[in-house]
Parts: C-alpha cells; sequence; structure tokens
C-alpha cells in the first residue's frame, strides 16, 4: 500500500480514502490532523476496527489489547501490563556469562572461550540476526526469537516474563487459550520492534564513527572507568545517548503507520470545512479551536509519532526507550565497532521497517 498511498497523498493532500471491500479505510498523513484526531479527540479515536479473520484467530476473538473494542477489556488487559512494566530494569544488564535475554528481544551473546560451532549456527540460523561479527576475539549475535530452549540462559533476565504470566493468572478470568493471545501480543509486538530498533541505531554507529566518539566520551564523564557495566541510573546523565536514539526512531521509524484506529461516533476533522467562520478560533467556538491559545507554533503538536499518541499510544514506549538506551549504553561502552562494508541505509518494510542489507560489524573489547 505504501508507494500507492504516498502517490494519492501527493494528488490529494493529507485525507486519502481507500475502499478495502466495502470498508472504507481513511488515511491521514499530516501532523496537525494526527494530533487532532489523536490527542484532542482521543476518547473517539480509540477504537479498533472489527478484526480480519486471521486476527480474530490470533487474538483469540479480539482477548489482547490491541485488537479489543475501546471498553472494559482492553482497560483491564492494558492497564495489567503497564502495572507490570512498573517494575524497575534493576539487574538485566550483561551478565558474567555474557549471555542474556531480555523478555521483549532475546538476545545471544557469545564470547571467546565460548564460542563454538553450535553457537554460530544458531546465530546465523536465527531469524534475521540483528548483528553478527566474526573476528579474532569473539562472535556477536543479537538475535530476536532466539529462545532458552535453543541455549542455555540465566533464568534472570526471564523473571519479566514469568511476572507478566502470572499477573495474567491473578486476573483470574482467563483460560489457557487467552493467556496464550497475550502472551503471544506481548512477545510480538516487543521482539521485531525493539531489534528491528536496535538495528538500525548500531548501523548509524558504526557509519558515523564521530557519534561512536562522541556516545562513548558521554559514556566515560559518567561511568566510573572501572565499571563493568553502564546503569540504569547512569542514563539520565546521558542526553546525547538519548537523541541518538530519538533520531533513529525518527529517520527510520519500525514502522510508517500506527495500527488502525476506528471511531467510535462520526466525526469531522474540522466543523463545516470549506466554510469560512472566524469563531471556531475563539472559545467555545467548535470546529476543534481553542480560543487565544490556539497554537500555530507547532510546540504543542505532534513532531514525530513512533509509538502512535494518545489512549492507544504504545502502552510500551518507556520500557522500550529505557531497552535501547541501555543497550546503546552497554555496547558502546564495553566495545568499539567498525564497519566492515559499506552501511546501507536502505528500508525495507516486512512485520516492521528493516534493513534492506544488515550490517556486519568488526567489534574489539574496549
Ligand atoms: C521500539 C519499540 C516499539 C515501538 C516503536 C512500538 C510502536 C507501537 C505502535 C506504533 C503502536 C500502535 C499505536 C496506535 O495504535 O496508535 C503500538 C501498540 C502497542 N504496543 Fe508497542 N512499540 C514498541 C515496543 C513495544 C513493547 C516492548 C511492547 C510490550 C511490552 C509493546 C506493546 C504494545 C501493545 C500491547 C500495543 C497495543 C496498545 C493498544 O491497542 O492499546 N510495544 N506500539
Amino acid at each position: 500500500m505504501e508507494p500507492i498511498l504516498k502517490d494519492l497523498h501527493a494528488k490529494y493532500g493529507p485525507i486519502i480514502t481507500v475502499y478495502f471491500g466495502r470498508r472504507p479505510a481513511i488515511f491521514v498523513a499530516s501532523h496537525e490532523l494526527a494530533h487532532c484526531a489523536l490527542v484532542q479527540n482521543g476518547a473517539t479515536f480509540a477504537d479498533r476496527p472489527p478484526p480480519l479473520l486471521s486476527s480474530r484467530v490470533m487474538s483469540n476473538n479480539q482477548k489482547n489489547i490491541n485488537t479489543s473494542y475501546y471498553g472494559p477489556t482492553w482497560r483491564l488487559f492494558r492497564r495489567n501490563l503497564t502495572a507490570e512494566m512498573l517494575h524497575p530494569l534493576r539487574g538485566y544488564g550483561p551478565s558474567p556469562s555474557h549471555e542474556y535475554a531480555m523478555f521483549s528481544v532475546p538476545v545471544l551473546m557469545c564470547f571467546g572461550d565460548r564460542l563454538d560451532e553450535k553457537a554460530i549456527k544458531q546465530v546465523e540460523d536465527c531469524h534475521r540476526p540483528l548483528l553478527l561479527n566474526v573476528n579474532r576475539f569473539d562472535v556477536l549475535g543479537i538475535c530476536p526469537r532466539l529462545g532458552k530452549e535453543n541455549h542455555e540462559m540465566d533464568d534472570k533476565p526471564h523473571e519479566r516474563s514469568v511476572a507478566y504470566v502470572d499477573s495474567l493468572l491473578n486476573l483470574e478470568l482467563l483460560n489457557e487459550q487467552e493467556i496464550i493471545a497475550l502472551c503471544s501480543e506481548f512477545l510480538n509486538a516487543a521482539t521485531d520492534t525493539t531489534s528491528t530498533a536496535l538495528q538500525w541505531i548500531m548501523a548509524n554507529v558504526v557509519k558515523y564513527p564521530g557519534i561512536q566518539q562522541k556516545l562513548y566520551q558521554e559514556i566515560r564523564g559518567v561511568v566510573e572507568a572501572a565499571e563493568e557495566k553502564v546503569d540504569e541510573d547512569h542514563l539520565q546523565s546521558m542526553p546525547y545517548l538519548k537523541a541518538v536514539v530519538l533520531e533513529r526512531l525518527r529517520r527510520h521509524p519500525p514502522g510508517h503507520f500506527v495500527l488502525p484506529h476506528a471511531v467510535t461516533e462520526d466525526f469531522e476533522l474540522w466543523e463545516d470545512p470549506m466554510e469560512f467562520r472566524p469563531e471556531r478560533f475563539l472559545s467555545n467556538g467548535g470546529g476543534g479551536g481553542t480560543g487565544e491559545g490556539f497554537d500555530v507554533t507547532g510546540s504543542r503538536e505532534i513532531r514525530m509519532i513512533p509509538f502512535g499518541a494518545g489512549r492507544r499510544m504504545c502502552p510500551a514506549h518507556g520500557l522500550a526507550l529505557l531497552h535501547l538506551d541501555y543497550f546503546l549504553a552497554n555496547l558502546i561502552w564495553r566495545f568499539h565497532w567498525k564497519a566492515v562494508d559499506e552501511v546501507d541505509l536502505t528500508e525495507k518494510l516486512e512485520f516492521t521497517v528493516v534493513m534492506k542489507n544488515p550490517p556486519r560489524a568488526l567489534i574489539s573489547p574496549r
């Protein structure tokens, strides 16, 4: 759809209606209109359309967060997930064995003496390995979808997944199918998005050595030289690191669309849009005006929405950013990264926007 929509956008402007069978899909491609819909009129735009058959099966008949209608089921499931994510992340750093997995992004890192044929094969075979590097010292592969069953792993990183499953059991209104649907959503929503984001970040880091150097300098200014790892607390004093993560989300967002939204009632983005009616910009003037406080500078508007916006905004945006900051900081603190070939930043659309040619990097311990 994307190339077609781009053409239509160039021809007709930022609101495009396309019919899928008898169902209209309205695409909004403007910061102002997205803000007006998702934020200013959030409650009206918070519903989801009836799911397609495949999605109905996957979600166990809409018994998960992203497909459920805007109502009590959605609220219960979403609150539960949000509550689980408030647990601190401490202890999720690189473990001495250098193997670790976050609940959302199973990761395998093998170093030196732990390197064996089996481990290399696992990295190569896994679905789109995030990074694969072989040099004198190390193999480093960060693989989405590499589970405990494939490799011996520390139990600690699994605590969060276990906590989430426990929390679902505690809801006490779920049968096994419902728990499976929620766990599967949790893994699907979290895995590709976060691992792809990290891949793009590291690609830019190896492509632009100046950025890597600046990151390392910043980390050195915050972390004691003898420290093995960067802690979650350190991240608060690293504005450049956070800027690198945000810039990647701006330049190559994991998705070019948010999930489909449905309206709970008919809605016009401007009341009588073709009429010349200055009153709409006065308080209580109707049609979306906000009186003398109307924001024409763009400062209160949406600038980018990699996580969506409003009531259906990704409930894990804080956690996802924390994971990305945390991984980036530790990967830079421990290793120097160097491109093997020219890094190609061409995009390819899969479930998320992935790199058409995943980069290869040489790493060496600092
Ligand atoms: C870089 C990482 C991530 C990105 C870019 C991302 C992005 C998004 C986007 C664009 C949406 C749709 C918002 C909308 O419909 O308007 C969404 C929804 C969602 N995301 Fe994420 N996400 C990320 C990580 C995660 C993680 C780690 C989890 C789980 C722990 C997660 C769970 C969800 C769920 C459950 C929804 C559905 C929310 C609802 O319908 O109320 N996401 N995400």
